[in-house]
C-alpha cells in the first residue's frame, strides 16, 4: 500500500466568531439567526478539533470580528475577550489575530495595537522587506521555507478605528460620502457596484498596497508560494458586492501583477464563498462565520499544505476544497 506524504505545514481557520454573553438574534435584514452565546462553544469546538486532529495545526488564522459589536453597549467588551481569550490561552500553536468592524465597534486602534489580538509579534523581522507604516496592522511571517503569509489589514481606510479629527478620518469620510449619499452610512448605496461603500468595510492604503508590493517582489524573486489574509473578501465572485473591501480593485491589481501569490482568505461575509482567479490561479476564499452557523453544527477548517496544492479539511458547514498551486 502506497503511503501518501505528510504535509509541509498545517494551519487552522476561523473566523467571524462574534462573541457575546446575549441571546440570539438576526442579522440586519433578518434573514440570519445569529447565536451569539453558542459562539463560544463553537470556538472551543474547534481548539479541540485542532487540538485532536491527526496533524495538529502550527498555526491558527483567527480572521476576525472576535467578539461582537453589541459587547460596547453594554459595557462588556474586555469581559468578553478575555471570555474569548481564556479558550485560546491552554491552546499550544501560534493564533495570528486578524481585525474585523467588530474589533473597532469595540476597542479603539490604540487600544488594539496594545491587546493580546495584537499578534505582530510573530512577524519576520526581515532585514531585505521594508516596514509597514506604524499605525496599519500588517505583517508577514514564513512558517516554512518557500511558504509567506502576509496579514493585512483592511481597516487602514476606514471611519472604525481612525479618530475623528484625524487626517485618515477625513480621508475616509471624503471616499464614502462620493459614493455613499444616505443619511446612515451604514446603509449601503442602492447600486450594486457601489454598495461596499459603507461604514462597516474600509480599504488599502496606498503606504499598505506599497508595502505589499515590496514584500512581494522579494517573495517572486525567492519564488515563493504566498497566502494573503484580510478581513474584508476583495474578488466579487467570492462574495457578496456589499461585503468587498472599498478598494478591493486596487489590492486585486497588486496580487495580480505577482507570480508569488496563490491564496487570498478573508471572513466577514457569513455565508463564506469561494473563486478561482482564472488569471492568475490565485484562489480567493472567504470562509464561513461561527456566528450564524447553529449551536449543533461547527465552522472551522484545518489547511494541509504540500509543494503542489493546500487541502483544506472542514468541519460543520465548512465544506473540504482542494486548492492546486498553478
Ligand atoms: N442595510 C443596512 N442599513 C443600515 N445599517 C446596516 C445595514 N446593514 C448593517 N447595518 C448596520 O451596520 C453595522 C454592522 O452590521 P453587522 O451586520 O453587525 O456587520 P457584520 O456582518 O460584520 O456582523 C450594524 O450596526 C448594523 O446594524
Amino acid at each position: 500500500m502506497e503511503l501518501s506524504p505528510p504535509p509541509l505545514f498545517t494551519f487552522g481557520v476561523i473566523t467571524d466568531v462574534q462573541y457575546a454573553d446575549i441571546d440570539d438574534g438576526f442579522n440586519f435584514s433578518r434573514t440570519r439567526r445569529r447565536y451569539y452565546r453558542s459562539s463560544l462553544q463553537l470556538l472551543r469546538n474547534a481548539l479541540s478539533g485542532w487540538s485532536l486532529s491527526a496533524v495538529k495545526p502550527d498555526f491558527v488564522l483567527q480572521l476576525g470580528d472576535l467578539i461582537d459589536g453589541f459587547n460596547k453597549p453594554r459595557g462588556a467588551s474586555q469581559a468578553a475577550l478575555d471570555a474569548v481569550l481564556r479558550e485560546f490561552a491552554s491552546f499550544p500553536a501560534k493564533v495570528h489575530h486578524v481585525w474585523g468592524n467588530h474589533e473597532f465597534y469595540n476597542f479603539s486602534r490604540s487600544e488594539l495595537m496594545k491587546s493580546p489580538l495584537d499578534s505582530s509579534s510573530y512577524a519576520e523581522r526581515s532585514p531585505t522587506g521594508s516596514p509597514v507604516r506604524e499605525d496599519i496592522y500588517a505583517y508577514q511571517f514564513s512558517p516554512f521555507p518557500g511558504f509567506r503569509f502576509v496579514l493585512l489589514d483592511s481597516y487602514d481606510v476606514s471611519l472604525l478605528g481612525r479618530q475623528g479629527s484625524s487626517l485618515h478620518y477625513n480621508t475616509a469620510m471624503d471616499l464614502i460620502k462620493l459614493h455613499n449619499k444616505n443619511q446612515d452610512l451604514n446603509c449601503p448605496p442602492e447600486l450594486k457596484h457601489l454598495s461596499r461603500f459603507t461604514m462597516f468595510n474600509g480599504g488599502f492604503s496606498q503606504d499598505q498596497l506599497d508595502w505589499l508590493e515590496s514584500v512581494l517582489s522579494v517573495a517572486d524573486e525567492k519564488k515563493e508560494r504566498v497566502i494573503i489574509v484580510s478581513h474584508l473578501p476583495i474578488h466579487p465572485d467570492s462574495t457578496d458586492a456589499v461585503c468587498l473591501a472599498w478598494n478591493y480593485d486596487d489590492l486585486l491589481a497588486v496580487l495580480r501583477s505577482h507570480s508569488s501569490v496563490v491564496c487570498y482568505m478573508a471572513g466577514h461575509a457569513h455565508d463564506g464563498g469561494y473563486c478561482l482567479d482564472k488569471d492568475t490561479g490565485v484562489h480567493h476564499l472567504t470562509v464561513d462565520g461561527v456566528i450564524e452557523t447553529p449551536p449543533d453544527s461547527d465552522a472551522y477548517a484545518v489547511v494541509s499544505v504540500y509543494t503542489d496544492r493546500m487541502v483544506l479539511t472542514g468541519s460543520g458547514r465548512i465544506a473540504d476544497q482542494v486548492f492546486l498551486f498553478s
